[in-house]
């Protein structure tokens, strides 16, 4: 006699399909790993000084492209050593030395990346020297904004508990500060992706203060829909 199977468990409900909601699952997989990933806040703010840079110095299209593509690429790929973590932490819950070569490649990735990027930002400032040294108030200008803009950026992104009206007071202070910079910038897509990069550290300081509150009153940070 055949014994029935029992039923499979069924996955928790997904939420609402459609291009909205993988958009929203994509934007909490970004923010997430800002939140919880130290490296990613170092390639962010990393990312904020090459936007403040690029939107100070008059550069060729091929200098521009070249320059966003490698600063996507690290996120890209720090995004993805993150996920790799994840895969082998839910497979592999102790010492694996297959677990450790799987991270450390992957680790690996990304630091190649970045090496290479740093030298790529290297040879482009060399290349157009002659155009720093002419550019001096433009630089001063960008220097005055972009410090104080980085700063408020590098708070967002912290991992220490503070309370909310800091991070509102950065991130406004921040929005301003790039609002005057784009007023007179060299190029609007590095403003733009300066700008960007604040939302993103603007919605990971939110995240983490949310994540937070949950963890000192015990409940769920994400409760899935009935
Ligand atoms: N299950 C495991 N077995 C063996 N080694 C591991 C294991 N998990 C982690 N490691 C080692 O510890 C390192 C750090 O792993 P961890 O999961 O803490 O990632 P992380 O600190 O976020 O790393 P990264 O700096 O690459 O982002 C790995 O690169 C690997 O060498």
């Amino acid at each position: 006699m055949n014994t029935p199977t029992p039923p499979r468990p069924q996955f928790p409900h997904r939420g609402s399909p459609g291009l909205l909601a993988s958009f929203h699952h994509a934007w909490k997989g970004l923010i997430h790993t800002v939140v919880y990933q130290r490296n990613m806040r170092v390639h962010l703010v990393s990312g904020v000084l090459v936007g403040l840079v690029g939107s100070g110095i008059p550069l060729g299209l091929a200098e521009k492209v070249t320059l966003i593509f490698c600063v996507l690429l690290i996120f890209f790929a720090e995004i993805l050593n993150s996920a790799l973590e994840h895969l082998v932490d839910l497979a592999v819950q102790q010492f694996d030395e297959k677990a450790r070569l799987a991270k450390d490649a992957a680790a690996a990735g990304v630091m190649v990346l970045a090496l290479g990027t740093v030298v790529i930002f290297a040879a482009l400032l060399v290349h157009n020297w002659g155009t720093v040294l002419t550019s001096g108030p433009q630089i001063a200008r960008q220097v005055t904004l972009g410090l104080p803009f980085t700063a408020c950026v590098t708070l967002l992104v912290l991992p220490q508990a503070r309370p909310a009206w800091v991070d509102w007071l950065a991130f406004l202070g921040a929005g301003l500060l790039i609002a005057l910079q784009a007023s007179e910038t060299a190029s609007s897509v590095f403003s733009a992706l300066t700008a960007g990069l604040l939302v993103v550290a603007g919605a990971a300081a939110r995240e983490r203060r949310r994540a937070g509150a949950h963890k000192k009153t015990g409940a769920a940070p994400v409760s899935p829909p009935p």
